[in-house]
């Protein structure tokens, strides 16, 4: 096969990563009417919806020859973490592109790289001719990386999205260090915890029982322990990361602030601390809420405590959020030989460790698959120096060439009691 010039290609991932779509600010409408442009050049229907003003939410539309068939939906996030500027090697906006072709930017691996790599896929397989039985559609929304409530969330409960008649989302996964890339089932959920402890204040020389300041420390051991027991099964091997509880404080705050510091010789009447917990979907939620309101809070140790953010492991129906990864959901399966046509090799289903805006997606009760194509690439999202290598995202392109090929042609019958048999 003639190799065509992959310079465009770069460019052109290169200009959306310059966008800078990082929160607290980003520009959604320069990456709005960076893909529109995108979208128009490759003849794709185009339409804006807007949830919240002035976040736009962009849908493409590849009209399939039998309308009546549920269609694909390929989402992707146009925002990005901030990123520290003077701690990267090259400026995060710049995509810099290295001589050994790795291209240095926020957002190249989370996940800028999938929307194009979609769009990418869509010009091959225009350009070959092929023509699509299902309709395909692509989704950039705004604000995943906040949680994702004035984006997909809305999206995915909105009546548009209900006349779209989805049968399967492709989201975000992660890169892989080894040959084989990534495909998630499910996610850990976000339970953002705020415990806070209050005690009599008192003379700084004086030893009592029940300062907010022990009565923290109570609770900092206590969860301290239960993340070990949960990390050592992680380095035993006996559990993977989505397979267990994580608890990762986010912040600690307490003292009597003074001009110079905090005062020394007062200890202080109340202290409070943060914690990131994610938590599997198969996990024993009510337990792990007992643990929290008599290990880490109780209030037998004058404690309280409030979630930031606490999303359920359970659906409506009880059910944990998941999608079938056996027989019953054909769009699996299609997906690992997809992989195979195009010469990748695909791991084991996993659950996210993270979080994602395919939650939102399954919750509707649709199957949706966590996935991006970055194979023998280290997991850096998030991370300083985040890149991808050039022939990494070029490979990418031509897996999602292959999975939308062949998910647009499926025309089987899905039964729609797919969900009931989870
Ligand atoms: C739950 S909002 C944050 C979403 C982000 N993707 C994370 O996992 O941290
Ligand atoms: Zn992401
Ligand atoms: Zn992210």
């Amino acid at each position: 096969e003639e190799e065509e010039d992959s310079s465009p290609i770069i460019s052109r991932f290169q200009k959306y990563l310059q966008i800078n779509t990082a929160h607290p600010k980003p520009l959604y409408q320069e990456a709005a009417d960076f893909i529109l442009s995108e979208a128009s050049s490759l003849s794709l229907d185009s339409q804006t919806l807007e949830f919240v003003p002035g976040k736009p939410l962009l849908l493409l539309k590849w009209p399939g020859s039998d309308p009546s068939l549920p269609s694909i939906l390929l989402n992707s996030h146009t925002d990005v973490v901030p990123a520290e500027h003077d701690k990267w090697a090259h400026h995060p906006f710049s995509a810099h592109v290295d001589p050994s072709g790795k291209i240095y930017a926020r957002g190249s691996q989370d996940m800028k790289c999938v929307g194009l790599q979609y769009l990418e896929a869509i010009r091959r397989l225009k350009a070959s001719g092929f023509k699509p039985t299902r309709t395909v559609y692509l989704s950039f929304v705004p604000d995943e990386e906040i949680g994702g409530h004035d984006g997909a969330e809305k999206f995915a409960e909105s009546d548009v999205f209900k006349a779209l008649n989805v049968g399967i989302v492709l989201d975000e996964g992660l890169a892989s260090p080894s040959e084989h890339y990534r495909a998630f089932y499910a996610e850990r959920c976000p339970w953002w915890l705020i415990i806070k402890a209050t005690g009599a204040p008192g003379h700084g020389a004086k030893l009592y029982d029940n300062t907010a300041m022990e009565n923290i420390l109570k609770s900092i051991e206590s969860v301290r322990r239960f993340r070990a027991s949960q990390f050592d099964l992680v380095k035993a091997g006996l559990k993977a990361e989505g397979e267990v509880v994580s608890v990762n404080m986010a912040f600690l705050k307490a003292g009597t602030p003074s001009p110079t510091g905090f005062v020394m010789n007062l200890q202080p009447s109340e202290a409070e601390a943060g914690f990131d917990i994610r938590v599997p979907p198969t996990a024993d939620q009510e337990s792990l809420e007992k643990r929290i309101a008599e290990e880490w809070a109780p209030s037998s140790r004058n404690m309280t405590f409030r979630f930031k953010q606490k999303v359920s492991v359970l659906d409506k129906s009880g059910r944990p959020v998941l999608t079938a990864t056996d027989s019953s959901n054909p769009w699996w399966a299609l997906l690992e030989e997809a992989v195979k046509k195009a010469n990748g090799k695909l791991g084991k289903p996993e659950i996210f460790p993270a979080s994602t805006d395919a939650r939102y997606f399954r919750l509707q009760g649709l199957p949706a698959i966590g996935f991006s194509p970055m194979a023998n690439t280290p997991i850096l999202l998030h991370d300083h120096n985040e890149f991808l290598n050039k022939d990494e995202y070029l490979k990418g392109i031509k897996i999602y060439e292959s999975i939308i090929k062949s998910y647009s042609s499926y025309a089987e019958h899905v039964p729609a009691g797919l969900r009931d048999e989870l």
